[in-house]
């Protein structure tokens, strides 16, 4: 079903903590029904802190972390070790502190050209999936204050596209290039989660789950998984825009 659930708690800590437990949920399940469990990663400063609480003693127990395959939304393109990478913060928040192996965890290599990066990535996911649909069993998402998920901006081509990969994009506003899945991948997922928190993402949440549809405009409006859940973890600050009830 397309209709998005709705997860608002009073703080970011709350919300946090309740997104890392329906990640635990989501991981038993799929790793108890298929084996494995297979998650796309966010990138930006808010997701750090969940990837850190999963590491934390209070959940690192609770999933069968050598079943987990780690891959990544989107990524900037710059070195891994540069303070920018996503898979840099993800490495030092989640997978580092857990020892996960290397052959779990699908990074873009980004020192590559980006087309090639981006080339190599997609190919790197068909072949995880194999035969199957490209479905990741989590993709979770971030919110721009100008409306962009992963590296979905305002007003660029990459929008229009209708092929599930992974395409390089340049990022006007960045000056830069980055990778980004697209939207046809990630709305091939079983679950979408957007981790949103803060009074300064509030317009962005009211355009993009309530407000007129202009994808150009509100790119994450794209985000509909085509089977799959959708659902929004916020705090009441980000939420406070959104009509009642
Ligand atoms: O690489 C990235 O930057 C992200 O994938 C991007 O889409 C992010 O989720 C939003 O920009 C929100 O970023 P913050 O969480 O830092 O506000």
């Amino acid at each position: 079903n397309n209709v998005p659930t709705l997860h608002v708690f009073p703080t970011p800590e709350e919300v946090l903590q309740q997104l890392a437990d329906f990640f635990v949920e989501l991981a038993t399940r799929a790793i108890a029904g298929h084996g494995t469990f297979s998650v796309a990663l966010s990138g930006g400063s808010s997701p750090k802190k969940l990837y850190e609480l999963l590491a934390s003693p209070a959940y690192r127990s609770r999933v069968q972390w050598e079943e987990v395959f780690f891959f990544f939304g989107d990524e900037r393109n710059v070195p891994p070790t540069d303070t920018e990478s996503n898979y840099r913060m993800a490495h030092e928040a989640l997978l580092g502190p857990l020892g996960i192996a290397p052959t779990q965890v699908f990074a873009v290599d980004t020192a590559l050209a980006p087309a090639e990066a981006a080339q190599r990535y997609s190919q790197s996911i068909t072949e995880f999936f194999g035969q199957r649909e490209a479905r990741f069993d989590l993709v979770l998402l971030g919110l721009g204050d100008n409306s962009h998920t992963a590296s979905l901006f305002p007003h660029t081509p990459v929008l229009a596209e209708s092929v599930a990969g992974a395409r390089e994009v340049y990022v006007e506003e960045k000056q830069a290039y980055r990778i980004t899945l697209t939207a046809p991948l990630l709305n091939q997922a079983q679950v979408v989660a957007f981790l949103v928190y803060g009074a300064d993402k509030a317009v962005a949440v009211q355009h993009v789950v309530a407000g007129e549809q202009d994808i150009a405009q509100f790119p994450a409006q794209l985000i509909a998984p085509t089977s799959g859940q959708l659902h929004w973890f916020l705090d009441d600050a980000a939420a406070s825009l959104l009509p009642a009830g």
